[in-house]
């Protein structure tokens, strides 16, 4: 590996002869090309060319997105690496054939000719930057990285992947990047993907893919690339059918919702899957039992039960008259229609929406057999007939998913006679409300009753499906919840993302080929990361003590950060010392946490309050003053802080409901920092720690 003077700005009398300044030359006249993109854009005139309004508002509309998509922005750099081919690319490469060399970054951007300056790192002429080995040079003779201090090019460094004197090392432009304090949301990792991370970001849209990934993998990261891949790749077929990014909780949301949009992607929606789910507003909570039962997936069939208990056979001939004439459905032949909508894989709803015109069919085949010649206007006037009507309505009644689950949640007979079988007695008492309850408006629902009604609604009619869902944090999702994500991916695919040793909900996946059959993607091919971008060795060391207790069988992350980071478990006298410990951490450079047992968030909040140190809630941004954030531990999850005082370590594992879940709790809160951790105690450390 070669280095340029790094950020040594002297170099060469001549800057023609010095290839950083030529580099510096290629970076200006990429943004001014940049800069003509977007005025060419800013100067169309629309006003000819849209006949109405709509359609002069819903391009003016486009033509803003792509405005805004063309933004240069200051400190970021515009490309961050460069390939040398060999030989030019095939000619049949989508971009940029021509040339030997292409710049990759962001975003693509051409000259006045409509040449290449910087091609998009998505593009399939990028991927050697990512992929390329000494072993599988990819056609390169050159890799060629860049250094940048805010937005300024200041270093490159190089890999002749084709040269045998030349010793693989880890680049430290690479390792710089990687080790860069933390300060605000998530960021972008598009300079510096792994090759088995870009594998996954560049997998095929049509199959599910499951990563299964220990704390600071990049699981959340190559989901995001993977979305902004696969929209680039797919770009029509999503935007129709569209993406959805989903995560544990708002203040996770929060943190990663900027890394698309810095890819220039801002049309994705991100949700948790309360939000995908909010039939009705959700204001009660279950006790663990209720939870567990109510998220178990034998509830879909008590749901499907219930529903069907809803159609009734008929006893009575349906008698439609025309004029002077009556025609005469009998009972039996009701029966087989129905029958045969029953057998059908289709929705409660579409058979019900069908059944008016079977039994208007039936009528029609008796009319001609009568010798008159009825037409499709006819076939729908006695669809609509009131008799068809009654009979329709009693045989095949209109049903409201969140009124069948009250039903069943308040209704003891009616709950056992579709339970039978299935929920034992114990698991019905479980979920019957205590209290009887008026209404769908005036229950107070749970999340796990939100999801029944969910999957109600679904039995009733279809849930549209999206063309890709990414799922973080999957491993905390109950089988009813996979479900529900599922449905919304039928015709489409995911890539499911998420650590077994994390999951801390008492129905929290076992493995990964039944959350994937709960999802209906049991096909899916399951990946493992294992090298660590955040945690510091010593520190995910410590944390991997818990690994047997909580998840045994997985592989422990191997760090791949060079600092070696900060690392002390401290014994203090009071909440004293944990003030003082952030104080500690606060006159280092970058994000700082204290993340403590929820039940002590309170006293702790008071303590730093007491002595002045002003704090943030999770999701808040930081600030130049404020860069301290007060973490509950139960919202720590997925979230990442330069440095870490975590408080009582026995006091995180106390307060849930068993020990294992308290374990892997502790083993999340443990695993948040990317420099420096201090765990602080009073009580005695849970032994497992040790
Ligand atoms: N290839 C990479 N280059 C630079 N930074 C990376 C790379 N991959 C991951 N990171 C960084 O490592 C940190 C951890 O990544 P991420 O949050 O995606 O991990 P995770 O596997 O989702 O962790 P957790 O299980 O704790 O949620 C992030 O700051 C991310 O930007």
């Amino acid at each position: 590996m070669s280095r340029s003077p790094s950020s040594t700005p002297a170099g060469p009398a001549h800057p023609a002869d010095d290839p950083l300044a030529r580099e510096r030359s290629h970076l200006s006249a990429s943004r001014a090309a940049l800069r003509a993109m977007r005025e060419d854009v800013e100067a169309l005139d629309i006003s000819d060319v849209t006949a109405n309004w709509v359609n002069a508002q819903i391009l003016a509309r486009q033509i803003d997105e792509r405005i805004k998509a063309l933004a240069d922005f200051e400190d970021t750099p515009l490309f961050f690496g460069r390939l040398d081919y060999l030989h030019a690319p095939g000619a049949d490469q989508a971009e940029g054939a021509s040339g030997e060399r292409f710049y990759i970054g962001r975003r693509h951007v051409h000259d006045a000719h409509g040449d290449p300056m910087v091609i998009d790192w998505r593009a399939p002429v990028s991927q050697p930057f990512y992929r390329a080995s000494r072993k599988d040079p990819m056609g390169l003779v050159l890799r060629r990285r860049f250094g940048y201090e805010g937005g300024n090019l200041t270093a490159y460094e190089d890999e002749h992947l084709s040269d045998p004197a030349e010793t693989a090392t880890a680049g430290r432009l690479l390792q710089q990047e990687i080790e860069r304090p933390r300060v605000g949301p998530m960021r972008d990792i598009v300079a510096t993907i792994q090759p088995e991370q870009d594998e996954i970001v560049r997998s095929d849209l049509s199959g599910t893919l499951c990563v299964q990934g220990g704390p600071g993998t990049g699981k959340t990261a190559v989901g995001l690339h993977r979305v902004a891949y696969l929209l680039y790749a797919h770009r029509e077929r999503l935007a129709r059918t569209g993406t959805l990014v989903i995560g544990p909780n708002r203040s996770f949301l929060r943190y990663i919702e900027q890394v698309l949009p810095a890819l220039g992607e801002l049309t994705v929606r991100q949700a948790t899957v309360d939000d995908l789910v909010a039939h009705v507003e959700v204001r009660g909570t279950d006790d663990t039992a209720a939870a567990v039962v109510k998220g178990d997936a034998r509830m879909a069939e008590v749901l499907r039960r219930a529903l069907y208990s809803h159609v009734t056979m008929p006893t009575e001939p349906v008698v439609v008259t025309r004029g002077s004439r009556r025609w005469r459905i009998p009972a039996y032949e009701l029966e087989d229609i129905v029958r045969e909508l029953l057998d059908r894989d289709i929705r409660y709803d579409a058979a019900r929406e069908a059944l008016p015109q079977r039994i208007a069919h039936a009528v029609l085949v008796r009319m001609e057999r009568a010798g008159e010649a009825p037409d499709d206007r006819v076939q729908d006037a006695v669809a609509r007939n009131a008799a068809v009507k009654a009979a329709v309505k009693a045989i095949w009644p209109p049903v409201e998913p969140a009124k069948l689950v009250l039903r069943l949640l308040t209704d003891g007979d009616f709950l056992a006679e579709h339970a039978e079988g299935i929920l034992t007695e114990e698991e019905q008492k479980a979920i019957l409300w205590a209290k009887p309850v008026r209404s769908v408006r005036s229950a107070k629902w749970s999340a796990a009753d939100a999801v029944l009604i969910d999957e109600a609604a679904d039995l009733i009619e279809r849930t549209p499906s999206l063309g890709h869902v990414v799922l973080d944090e999957a491993q905390d999702l109950s089988p009813m919840q996979y479900r529900a994500v599922g449905r919304r991916c039928t015709t489409g695919s995911a890539t499911v993302l998420g650590d077994l040793a994390q999951g801390t909900t008492p129905w929290a996946t076992r493995t990964w080929e039944e959350a994937l059959a709960h999802l209906g993607k049991p096909d899916a091919a399951i990946e493992e990361l294992t090298a660590g971008f955040r945690v510091p060795t010593d520190v995910i060391t410590y944390a991997s003590r818990l690994l047997p207790h909580i998840a045994p069988g997985l592989t422990p992350v191997a760090s791949i950060r060079e600092n070696p980071g900060f690392f002390e478990v401290r014994s203090i006298a009071g909440d004293d010392g944990v003030v003082a410990a952030c104080e500690e951490l606060l006159r280092r450079e970058g994000s700082v946490a204290l993340i403590a047992a929820d039940p002590r968030v309170p006293a702790l909040a008071e303590a730093l309050t007491a002595a002045g140190v002003p704090y943030l809630s999770p999701g808040e941004e930081t600030t130049a003053k404020v860069r301290l954030t007060l973490v509950p531990a139960s919202l720590a999850k997925g979230l990442e802080y330069d440095y870490v005082v975590l408080d009582e370590p026995r006091a995180v594992v106390d307060a849930e409901p068993d020990e294992r879940t308290g374990l892997r709790r502790l083993y999340v809160s443990l695993t948040r920092a990317v420099s420096g951790l201090i765990v602080t105690h009073t009580a005695p450390l849970p032994p497992q720690l040790s």
